[in-house]
């Protein structure tokens, strides 16, 4: 455990409420948006990540590291982990509790290295709400949700409305977002 976990979450926090409409443990997520590149399919080069529900609020992401995400010879390079993470912490607010959110802070303890050909087992869990700030933290490990350790991170995420989204983003995308959104019952 981390100096920093230690400190987490870092004011006073609710217990989170999942969502009646959440998706239920057992259920594969859709990619939030086909165009990312942490989940996204229609990003030739992006992470392909897929998440998943599991028992007790809880959501498993797994990222298939390749050559592709290399930073040393044979290694996962660090930057991409974080990626992996903050789309898996995100996911997780953002299907549980069923907002819109965005990353306010995101850290990541790098515990050991990730091989090329190996698959990253994301857990993530949501650690507190404080108003529009969601705490979530989870924990990367090889080849399986109990393998060794390589990873834990902590976010913040801050709820959004579709403003902001229009404000800084592409509106016909969003449009089209929106109406996807709707049918998952999520307030876009
Ligand atoms: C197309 C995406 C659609 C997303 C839909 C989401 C959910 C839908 C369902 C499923 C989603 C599934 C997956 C989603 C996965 C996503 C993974 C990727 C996520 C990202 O990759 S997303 C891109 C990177 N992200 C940004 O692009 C944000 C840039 N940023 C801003 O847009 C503003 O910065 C904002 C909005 C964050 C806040 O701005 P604001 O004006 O609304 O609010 P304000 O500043 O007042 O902050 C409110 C309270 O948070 C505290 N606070 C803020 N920042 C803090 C920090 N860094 N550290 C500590 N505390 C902080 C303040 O201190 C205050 O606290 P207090 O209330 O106590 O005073």
């Amino acid at each position: 455990m981390s100096t920093t976990a230690q400190n987490w979450p870092p004011v006073e926090v609710e217990p989170p409420k999942p969502h009646p409409d959440a998706p239920s443990p057992g259920t594969a997520l859709e990619q939030h948006f086909h165009h990312c590149f942490g989940c996204g399919d229609e990003v030739e080069s992006g992470l392909r990540l897929r998440s998943t529900v599991a028992d007790d609020n809880v959501v498993v992401t797994t990222f298939a590291v390749t050559k592709a995400h290399q930073g040393s010879p044979g290694i996962a390079h660090g930057g991409l982990l974080s990626c992996a993470l903050d789309e898996a912490l995100g996911a997780t607010a953002g299907r549980l509790l069923q907002i819109p959110v965005v990353t306010a802070r995101l850290e990541t303890d790098f515990r050991h290295p990730v091989p090329v050909d190996s698959t990253l087992y994301i857990v993530s869990r949501i650690d507190g709400v404080a108003g529009r700030k969601v705490y979530v933290s989870g924990e990367g490990r090889i080849d399986a949700t109990d393998g060794q350790l390589a990873i834990e991170g902590r976010g913040l995420f801050i709820t959004v409305g579709v403003e902001h989204f229009l404000k800084h983003g592409d509106a016909e995308q969003v449009q089209r977002l929106r109406e996807r959104y709707a049918s998952w019952n999520i307030n876009f």
